[in-house]
């Protein structure tokens, strides 16, 4: 088995859960209304995209300590376009908890990003105030990947559509998603490989489309590559999550456009 499939047996079980216990009419609804897509196609620099991670599937323990909040604030500070909230539990260590103390903080759009696998996890992200849900199209079928596209986007959300190859490429485009994650990690093998940007990036309308480069940034070098891709835009974890100075770090990878 594979750790997405891992990943995502682990989720249906979330999901039973959470259809037996969540009640979205007694939530306390945060606002959600940031563009992603707007704020991303208008700006002069590389949009950093800062995530909320505190340990992964390929890393383990990256950083178990962080306070979301004060994170994010420093995120915000240092010129992050958006913050990505990793919500999943048992792999990541993350929580809903997190994204709304997130969003609470600050002012810029909030991705959730987690295995969205039904509507109710649509649900709960747009009632913690999340701006932004992920899709992976390894994790579902062009079907249902259509069918949570319009659930979220009729809900007033933004959908990060993730791609990782040709295939997943050209279900995105069929769907109509306007912004596209090309994840760099391979999440069968964990491998990171940037050709996997250069390549796809390359058949995408990058003038209307958003394109967000994910996974395995560390140098203004990774980043410039992916520039010339016609990328505006990176998803930054780990590299933000082990920086004593992340100022400096945002220096370097926020490269002019
Ligand atoms: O990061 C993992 O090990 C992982 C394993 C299985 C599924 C997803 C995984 N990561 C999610 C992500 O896509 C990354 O958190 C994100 O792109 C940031 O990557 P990085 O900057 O390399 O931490």
């Amino acid at each position: 088995m594979t750790i997405l499939e891992e990943i995502l047996e682990e989720k249906a079980k979330e999901v039973a859960k959470l259809k037996k216990s969540y009640d979205s009419i007694k939530t306390n609804k945060l606002p959600y209304n940031r563009s992603l897509y707007q704020t991303f196609m208008t700006s002069d620099y590389m949009n950093i995209i800062a995530e909320i991670k505190r340990a992964s599937p390929s890393k383990g323990m990256i950083n178990p300590d962080v306070i979301p909040s004060s994170q994010a604030l420093d995120y915000q500070k240092y010129g992050a376009g958006a913050i990505s909230v990793l919500t999943d539990e048992p792999f990541f260590k993350g929580s809903m908890e997190d994204l709304i103390a997130v969003k609470k903080q600050v002012a810029i759009p909030i991705l959730n990003k987690d295995f969205i696998i039904d509507e109710i996890q649509i649900d709960r992200a747009r009632d913690a105030g999340a701006d932004v849900v992920l899709l992976i199209a390894a994790a579902l079928s062009p079907e249902r990947l259509q069918i949570l596209f319009d659930y979220a986007t009729n809900k007033g959300l933004e959908v990060l559509f993730e791609v990782h190859n040709q295939a997943e490429l050209a279900i995105a485009q069929t769907i109509g998603a306007s912004i596209i994650g090309i994840n760099n990690r391979d999440l069968k093998t964990f491998q990171v490989d940037l050709a996997i940007t250069e390549q796809l990036a390359a058949q995408i309308d990058t003038s209307h489309t958003l394109v967000i480069s994910e996974s395995g940034m560390r140098t203004r070098e990774d980043v410039e590559r992916v520039k010339r891709a016609g990328v505006k835009g990176i998803l930054v974890g780990e590299t933000m999550m082990r920086s004593p100075t992340l100022d400096k770090t945002f220096e370097q990878l926020r490269v002019k456009l």
